[in-house]
């Protein structure tokens, strides 16, 4: 017989899906629910998700694709057999920077939801722009330079606010707006990330930011715990700076905060109990590394569409590098994020290099690039002389170095620092299967040593586990060498639950939100129902003594190829 504990949802609204995720006290999935905005949504012209109008390089999403896409989910979810009336809490994690704009009928429309009529049917006017800029949205290159000269310059504003401008952060989104669509901001009452628009949803009004994903707006001074004024009235545009205050909102600083009970509608519609608790929904990569109780001496890389890197710390080290957001969950912590937009992507063009250079597609596609970066040793390097082989693979424009789309390769000699652009000595595709894999993990390990210690032993600072999630998760030839170069003291692990990872942490938040005790930590609870034989699998060892050193080498290598090329494309 089923167990009648208490059940938690987390909905993962990202760029191409809307999950929803159901778990027990014990953290056990008993329901997942899923909507594929492609392939399952009627009535909107969208490609992955989005909609773009390539002559402002917009990227946006249609918000009543997400209203469509809960109402299926809540559907599935009741279709499976889940008696919401076990739920006692909800939250979700929501694809950062997407902002939502709000009508001023938004906060009537939300409070009368009638339960006989869906959410698409009832809420399209309760927004004041239809569509939600996309984290891919690259229109704000103006604003972006404007954000980054406020305080004096870029390092000043990453280290306020945790990152550097960026097109897709809400900020420069929101001046933007100010400018393209004066008459619509003036008629918004209030603006929504994607998280606060998932917990407005339940709550039936407009929620408060979260402490984490408020830090992907380039508006938050995290220190300060507090909006910057400064850069809150560059924001502001031609408008009123209060204005802007009253459309943003105030900040709890709670993540586990009691947000309020989830709206009749939802208890007459599907039966949800009345004391069922929406607390806030976080973004993804803050959800991300709550799937699992990460100590901070932990990294998580996300092998999708695009490559994450994730850390929890301590330490607060912003750099225009790299990110910087609150820990979702725990203060005092924080999230530490490396977002490239080159992952899986690359790695799939060598992968079909490989296999059209062999002329034979395998059924397994990843065979013969698996067993390529596999027989090919370090930097292909054959002999300890040979000069190490190092390249960048970028078939679409990147964040982390901020170049354009493009493939350099080049050869570097440790002993005497020689570095040369050249494709001399380079088997083209054979070498690159290695060459991707070194280069992606390479570019980790050096933007995050800054933040690793020694795990004791003697041994070199380095992450005590590197667990990996997304698609490439499945791939032991990548877990293998991510090893080599990233370390790991006890291991490279897998987290056994597909691609589900921050809707988990998601339906996690909720869980610790409502059943901590006093003072109690996320970490402490979740590590204490954790069941590590269940959840995660060792697949591939970490450290290992001579080959680390020797990618310690090539990280220089590797930071003056990178220079070399950002100082070449300057002159360009
Ligand atoms: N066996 C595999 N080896 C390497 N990469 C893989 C493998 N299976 C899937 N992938 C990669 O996983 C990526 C998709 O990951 P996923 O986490 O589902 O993406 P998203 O970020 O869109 O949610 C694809 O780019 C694909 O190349
Ligand atoms: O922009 C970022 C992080 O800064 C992206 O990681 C988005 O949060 C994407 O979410 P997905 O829908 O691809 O999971």
């Amino acid at each position: 017989m089923a167990s009648q504990s208490p059940l938690y949802i987390g909905f993962d609204l990202s760029t191409q899906q809307l999950k929803g995720l159901v778990v027990n006290s014990e953290l056990k999935v008993e329901y997942i629910a899923k909507f594929d905005f492609d392939a399952d949504s009627t009535g909107f012209s969208i490609k992955k998700g989005v909609m773009v109008n390539e002559a402002e390089h917009e990227v946006f999403a249609p918000v009543a694709l997400w209203l469509q896409a809960m109402d299926t989910v809540l559907e599935s979810l009741r279709k499976q057999g889940l008696d919401f009336s076990r739920v006692k809490g909800i939250s979700g994690a929501g694809q950062q920077h997407g902002s939502v704009y709000w009508s001023a009928d938004a906060e009537e429309l939300l409070a009368k939801l009638d339960a006989k009529r869906s959410l698409e049917e009832q809420l399209p006017g309760a927004f004041s722009h239809p569509y939600s800029p996309n984290w891919q949205d690259s229109s704000t290159q103006k604003e972006c330079d404007e954000f980054d000269a406020v305080l004096g310059g870029p390092e000043q504003l990453a280290q306020a606010t945790g990152s550097k401008a960026h097109h897709r952060f809400t900020g420069p989104q929101i001046l933007r707006f100010t400018r393209k669509h004066p008459e619509v901001y003036q008629k918004t009452s209030r603006i929504s990330l994607v998280s606060s628009f998932i917990a407005s949803l339940f709550l039936g009004h407009v929620a408060p930011f979260d402490i984490s994903d408020v830090c992907g707006m380039n508006l938050w001074n995290i220190k300060k715990g507090a909006y910057d004024e400064a850069i809150l009235k560059l924001c502001s545009g031609k408008f009123d700076v209060e204005d802007l205050k009253k459309k943003l909102g105030v900040v709890p600083e709670d993540g586990g905060l009691h947000l309020g009970q989830v709206h009749q509608y939802y208890r007459e519609r599907y039966g949800f109990s009345a004391d069922c608790t929406v607390i806030p929904a976080t973004g993804d990569n803050p959800a991300t590394i709550l799937a699992l109780p990460l100590r901070p001496s932990d990294a998580m890389v996300s092998l999708g569409t695009s490559t994450t890197f994730l850390m929890s710390t301590p330490n607060y080290m912003p750099d225009p590098a790299t990110h910087f957001f609150n820990h979702p969950t725990t203060a005092g912590l924080y999230m530490f994020m490396l977002c490239y937009k080159n992952g899986g992507l690359a790695r799939e063009h060598v992968r079909d290099a490989i296999n059209d250079n062999l002329k034979d597609t395998p059924s397994q596609p990843w065979a013969h690039f698996d067993e390529t970066a596999l027989s090919t040793p370090p930097m292909g390097q054959h002999n300890a002389n040979d000069p190490m082989k190092l390249g960048l693979f970028f078939p679409r424009p990147e964040i982390v170095p901020n170049l354009h789309a493009g493939q350099w390769r080049f050869t570097y000699n440790p002993t005497n620092g020689d570095l040369t652009e050249t494709t001399d000595g380079w088997k083209t595709p054979q070498d690159e299967a290695r060459a991707i894999i070194e280069s992606q993990m390479l570019s980790l390990r050096l933007r995050s040593r800054g933040l690793t210690q020694s795990p004791g032993n003697g041994l070199p600072p380095q992450p005590r586990r590197v667990y990996l999630v997304g698609g490439g998760s499945k791939n032991k030839a990548i877990a293998k060498i991510a090893g080599e170069i990233l370390g790991g003291a006890e291991g490279v692990y897998k987290l056994d639950i597909g691609d589900n990872a921050c809707a988990l942490g998601a339906a996690y938040k909720a869980v610790w939100g409502i059943e901590r005790g006093e003072g109690q930590t996320f970490e402490n609870l979740i590590g204490q129902r954790w069941k590590e034989e269940e959840f995660v699998e060792k697949i591939a060892e970490g450290y290992q003594k001579g080959v680390f050193e020797l990618y310690g080498q090539a990280v220089e290598g590797f930071e003056a190829m990178e220079k070399r090329v950002l100082e070449g494309v300057a002159r360009e």
